[in-house]
């Protein structure tokens, strides 16, 4: 078997190198001529899975690592009778606790506290719905926007839905985690426009980790240039690689579409695709990818009786995830840079983002803490008590 992959495939080799033939490849330059003669294309999110890469191909399997699948020619592959799969959910916790980091900084910049804020979720799906049951279960006041789950019968549950108008009408904070789409009864594209983005409160927080086009980054330009209250995080750009820099200037947060880059994220699409692959072959999926995943490097901390009930979410999260290198490397890295610079720095910025880890593999000891403080680290999904 001649298996074509994105170079940036976690555990690529240790997956599938005792296949076949794995010829791994930057994402972004895999051309009809590499996939002529392949059984099975591995990508991510950066590789066009259109007619004309495919046509002519001997491809009867494309597996992407990733969540979201709006590079794919679905119709087409359907069409010519290949096989698809994605990696559903792979990164939603990361992408859950890429928001949080972000909150957690914000709140301690702006002097506010996230119980005392309503979250709007745009795509109660994988990412939204555990963003939304994370939010009740830290006690915050959350409701959602998702049309297509809400109409729908069995996917219906008890959560608060509302319309996108209501959702920005009544929301302090609002998340967008819904997939790139063009057509269909809600499509996405533009979602957030000029409209929306006038109609938010004073001092919304808006956070975009689903797909760039979901919010028209002009009219977004245009809003931040006109009230200065807005506090926006992007992860996700339109048009990436190539960011728009005046746009970075002026949004909180920006970081280079890595929200849902844990390593547990990425090594779990990995084998998302590596067990759906094997199906479809009819082989054995003998790696256990658990198994080869490293260890953290940061496994447990311990904090002392009386440290204040902030400080110790604020030091746990942070001491995982540090949101705030990533926006600053962004900003070193991106800010006057001239294209083509630009684009291949944030390539390689995605390329060699260093290892982040998820809140489960941190355990917290809380001796003598109060009830509420152990409640909220399980929220979180952090380990609690002492095992070491
Ligand atoms: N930034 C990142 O690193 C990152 C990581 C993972 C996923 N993503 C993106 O986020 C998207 C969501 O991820 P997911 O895993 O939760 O996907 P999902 O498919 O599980 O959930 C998406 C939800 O959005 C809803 N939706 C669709 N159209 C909508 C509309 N017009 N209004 C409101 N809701 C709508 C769907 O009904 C669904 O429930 C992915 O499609 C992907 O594009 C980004
Ligand atoms: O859809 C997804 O899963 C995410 O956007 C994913 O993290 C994108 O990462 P990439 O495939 O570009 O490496």
């Amino acid at each position: 078997m001649k298996i074509v992959a994105d170079e940036n495939i976690p555990l690529l080799m240790e997956c599938f190198g005792a296949m076949g033939e794995v010829v791994a490849l930057p994402g972004r330059s895999i051309s009809p001529e590499d996939v002529q003669d392949a059984d099975a294309l591995l990508v991510r999110s950066v590789t066009k899975v259109s007619r004309q890469l495919v046509e002519n191909s001997s491809l009867k399997f494309v597996g992407t690592a990733t969540a979201g699948f709006d590079h794919i020619d679905r119709d087409y592959l359907a069409s010519q009778g290949i096989a698809f799969s994605h990696a559903p959910g792979c990164n939603a916790t990361a992408v859950v606790e890429y928001v949080l980091a972000a909150l957690d900084i914000l709140a301690e910049r702006d002097g506010f506290e996230l119980r005392d804020r309503r979250v709007g979720i745009i795509g109660k799906g994988q990412v939204g719905g555990r963003l939304y049951r994370m939010m009740e279960r830290l006690g915050v006041d959350v409701c959602a926007c998702d049309p297509l789950l809400e109409s729908n019968e069995d996917s219906r549950d008890d959560a608060r839905y509302v319309s996108v108008d209501q959702l920005i009408e009544c929301s302090d904070i609002i998340c967008l985690h819904t997939p790139l789409t063009m057509d269909g009864p809600y499509p996405t594209h533009y979602l957030i426009g000029e409209q929306q983005l006038r109609a938010m409160k004073p001092g919304t927080v808006l956070i975009n980790a689903g797909r760039g086009p979901v919010i028209d980054n002009a009219a977004l330009k245009q809003c931040l240039s006109e009230r200065d209250d807005l506090t926006v995080v992007l992860d996700v750009w339109e048009h990436e690689p190539d960011a728009d820099p005046e746009l970075m200037a002026q949004v909180d947060i920006a970081t280079p579409h890595i929200a849902g880059y844990s390593l547990d994220g990425k090594i779990r699409g990995t084998e998302m695709i590596y067990k759906a692959l094997c199906q479809h072959f009819g082989l054995p999926a003998r790696v256990r990818l658990p198994a080869i995943t490293p260890l953290p490097v940061l496994k447990q901390m311990k904090f002392s009786e009386g440290t204040s009930f902030s400080t110790t979410c604020s030091k746990a999260i942070r001491s995982v995830y540090d949101i705030r290198r990533d926006d600053a490397v962004m900003r070193k890295g991106l800010m006057g840079a001239e294209e083509p610079q630009r684009r291949l720095t944030f390539d390689r910025l995605r390329k060699d983002y260093p290892e982040r880890r998820e809140f489960s593999t941190l355990r917290v000891e809380l001796k003598n803490c109060a009830a509420e403080l152990t409640d909220v680290f399980q929220a979180l999904q952090f380990k609690i008590g002492d095992e070491l």
